[in-house]
């Protein structure tokens, strides 16, 4: 934080100096445990928590998915197989106790740093719906909001997608005679060694937990929401086309920093690979592989004594952990007879909750016109603050908030 005053934090613990060279292999908490300083989180006025959104009971399973899939051209058996893996869990999707979770996390992270910064929450699919959230941000007369999108990675479904769905809430409560509060994007987090470390942790744990004799030897499988190849190679800002995008790139970057400081604290290299799951779409179109499960069956054939699934694309246990990894993946490696264990997503890890805390007063300093230390482990660097022009493109052109092509300037 150079430009901006700095509190220090009330704990009067001394406060880490904000670096990109912090080490995640050493545990080491992140950047700095920083006060907001007197200028608070301005020119906010509240967070917006932004979520996919999941059902909660069995007759919410079929809207939510209509909700999911409305214009996407998902195969009508490939909904009935997802709405299986719901109704397998009662119908209850985990994700929107983690949403409160983690908005309750970052409440009381808030209040105990001294950031008086009210905390809503929206989701894209499911109750609480995005638009709701706006009309009460704007009745209760919030005028600038920063978003925080539970999306760690650039890709349409990551990052345009949700900038889409906060454009439409806009309208929609412009429409009705409210003036709606200005919305900014957070950059995305994916390099944040608040996201990083805690996942290093989970891995060791992992490994720990799996049987001594092939402890040492286990493979790590880092493992993401599969997408269209065609939405892999546009993702991210124009420069970043191409290739698998600045999704693939973003994710080999977190899976390295994870595998070498598994490394650095084991002593022992473990052979790892990026794969995929949760396939949707045609099977025509090409998404990005290989599966996890044909993974595993590959580790399998090729002697591997064990793997570690680790979840580096999601950022609590929904539907695609506990159903996908947990209990398919899971069923494959037993079939297999191949011992594998699955790490811990960050969830409410204090690490990560003091990270969005961090990158909120790291964006409120750059709005004043601050120059603030930017924390990010990595090859690539600290992402863009504001979407340009053509980043992580859709097919259809809608508007979209939050970036250099809003029409909500
Ligand atoms: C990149 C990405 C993330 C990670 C980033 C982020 O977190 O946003 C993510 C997260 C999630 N995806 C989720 C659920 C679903 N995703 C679907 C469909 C799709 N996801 C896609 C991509 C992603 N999805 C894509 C390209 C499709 C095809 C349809 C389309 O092009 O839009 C479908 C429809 C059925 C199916 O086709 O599988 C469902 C039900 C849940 C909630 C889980 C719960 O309930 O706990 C979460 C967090
Ligand atoms: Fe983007």
């Amino acid at each position: 934080m150079s430009d901006a005053p700095h509190a220090g934090d009330p704990a009067g613990r001394p406060v880490p100096h904000a670096s990109a060279s912090v080490s995640a292999a050493a545990g080491t908490v992140t950047g700095p445990d920083s006060g907001p300083g007197p200028d608070g989180a301005h020119p906010y006025d509240a967070l917006l928590l932004l979520s996919f959104g999941g059902p909660e009971g069995p007759d919410d399973v079929v809207p939510f998915l209509e909700n999911v899939t409305r214009g996407r051209g998902i195969p009508r058996e490939r909904l009935a197989e997802v709405g299986s893996h719901y109704f397998l869990f009662d119908g209850v999707s985990p994700i929107n106790a983690q949403c409160r979770a983690l908005r309750d996390a970052l409440r009381k992270d808030f209040a105990e740093h001294g950031l008086e910064l009210p905390v809503y929450w929206g989701n894209r699919n499911w109750a609480p719906y995005l638009t709701d959230t706006v009309r009460e941000m704007a009745r209760d007369g919030r005028r600038r909001v920063l978003t925080f999108a539970t999306s760690a990675y650039a890709s349409y479904s990551g990052c345009r997608q949700y900038r889409e769905n906060l454009a439409e809430s806009l309208a929609a409560v412009e429409a009705e005679g409210l003036t709606p509060p200005h919305l900014d994007k957070l950059r995305h987090f994916f390099n944040h060694p608040g996201f990083v470390e805690p996942m290093a942790d989970g891995v060791l744990a992992a490994l720990d937990s799996l049987p001594a004799g092939v402890r040492d030897a286990a493979s790590l499988a880092f493992t993401t929401h599969s997408i269209p190849t065609a939405a892999a190679d546009t993702s991210g800002p124009p420069g970043d086309h191409g290739g698998g995008g600045a999704y693939v790139a973003q994710h080999l970057d977190v899976a390295r920093l994870v595998a070498e400081a598994v490394a650095e604290r084991t002593g022992t290299e473990h052979p790892w690979e990026l794969v995929y799951q949760s396939r949707s779409g045609p099977p025509e179109v090409p998404w990005l592989e290989p599966d996890i499960c044909d993974h595993l069956e590959a580790l399998h054939a090729g002697g591997a004594p064990a793997a570690v699934m680790v979840p580096i694309g999601f950022v609590s246990d929904h539907m695609e952990v506990r159903y996908d990894l947990d209990t398919e993946a899971d069923a494959k490696a037993r079939e297999l007879g191949l011992p594998v264990a699955r790490s811990a997503t960050v969830g409410t890890d204090p690490r990560f909750v003091a990270a969005v805390r961090e990158l909120v007063l790291e964006r409120a300093a750059v709005e004043r016109g601050a120059r603030p230390e930017r924390c990010a482990v990595g090859a690539l660097g600290p992402s863009h603050d504001v979407c340009p022009v053509a980043c992580c493109p859709g097919r259809t052109g809608k508007p979209a908030a939050a970036g250099a092509d809003s029409p909500y300037a």
